[in-house]
């Protein structure tokens, strides 16, 4: 299989990253990628490697629509750059990053009211924690910020049982996403007490047929978002969001305007709040392709997750 290595710098620090980086592969069905996070290692890597094989060798299940509803990604910004970037993006849903190491409550209530400013009042707003909260601090904290209005919160705490607890104390709907995708066996994860949504992630659960059968197996509303990946992985996020019998949310796949380039021409952006469904063609492999030593560790690690 043809194997390119890309490397984007990201517009603002996001998730600890500064430059974003990864493996296209071209095979019979199309271009697939393979970008698991720094810190994946070997083992949590193999799914990772699965969806790029799925997307390269088999191709997707078929569609059954022809654009799907995204939100703007809001990082960890001052409140002026976050109403900036929600104002900007033509969507009418925005997930905002909260819970920031090094910044308090009140950074981010400011955040999530400028991003009410820009949506208006009839927009969706939802946070996302990263786990970073306990139990009394995510309570006291989702419904400071649901006088704003939430839709839901990603991921307030780190366990199910966490989970369950603040679902039980708070109104804002909880959205189960690194409990899932970094299980052993993500359908095998009991959310029936701690989870309103599932947060679905192509790479992380092993290309979009297994991340189907993770949506079939818990029967929750499901939301599709990236991995922070190039244009060609997400295309994957947007098969599998477009062959969800059932898509009550907008996608957390509006992700590639985070980066400051891309590895095709035609990016998928969104328009007036939707991606449509398609397959980017990377040709812009020359102007994105990784310095040397970036290519060299993609390739050992690409050879050490493939090896039998
Ligand atoms: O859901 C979105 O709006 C964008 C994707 C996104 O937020 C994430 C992508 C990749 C890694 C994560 O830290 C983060 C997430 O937790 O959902
Ligand atoms: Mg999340």
């Amino acid at each position: 299989m043809a194997v390119h290595v890309w490397s984007v710098p990201m517009r603002t620090r996001f998730r600890g990253i500064d430059v974003r980086d990864g493996v296209l592969v071209r095979g019979p069905a199309g271009w697939g990628e393979f970008s698991p996070f720094w810190d994946y290692d070997v083992t949590e890597s193999r799914r990772w490697w699965a969806a790029a094989h799925e997307s390269a060798v088999l191709g997707w299940p078929d569609p059954l629509r022809d654009s799907v509803p995204v939100n703007v990604t809001v990082p960890a910004v001052e409140p002026d750059r976050a109403h900036a970037i929600v104002t900007g993006s033509g969507c009418r849903t925005a997930k905002v990053k909260v819970a920031e190491p090094g910044q308090s409550a009140a950074d981010d209530l400011a955040r999530v009211e400028a991003v009410r400013d820009a949506l208006g009042p009839a927009g969706a707003i939802r946070v996302d924690a990263n786990a970073a909260w306990d139990v009394d601090t995510a309570v006291a904290r989702l419904r400071e910020l649901d006088r704003v209005g939430l839709e839901y919160a990603e991921q307030p705490c780190a366990t199910i049982g966490e989970l369950a607890a603040v679902r039980r104390r708070v109104e804002v709907r909880v959205a189960a996403d690194e409990v899932v995708r970094r299980a052993a066996d993500p359908r095998e994860v009991d959310l029936r007490e701690a989870a309103d949504v599932v947060v679905l992630k192509v790479q992380p659960l092993g290309g979009v047929r297994a991340a189907l059968a993770v949506a079939e197996a818990h029967g929750l509303p499901c939301v599709v978002s990236s991995a922070l990946e190039s244009s060609v992985g997400i295309a994957a996020g947007v098969a599998l969001a477009a062959a969800l019998p059932e898509l009550p949310f907008a996608c957390g796949l509006a992700t590639v305007a985070l980066f400051t380039d891309d590895v095709t021409g035609e990016p998928l952006l969104p328009v007036d709040g939707a991606l449509p469904v398609r397959r980017p063609e990377p040709d812009r492999l020359a102007e994105t392709a990784a310095e040397p030593a970036v290519e060299q560790r993609w390739r050992a690690r690409l050879a050490a997750v493939t090896a039998p």
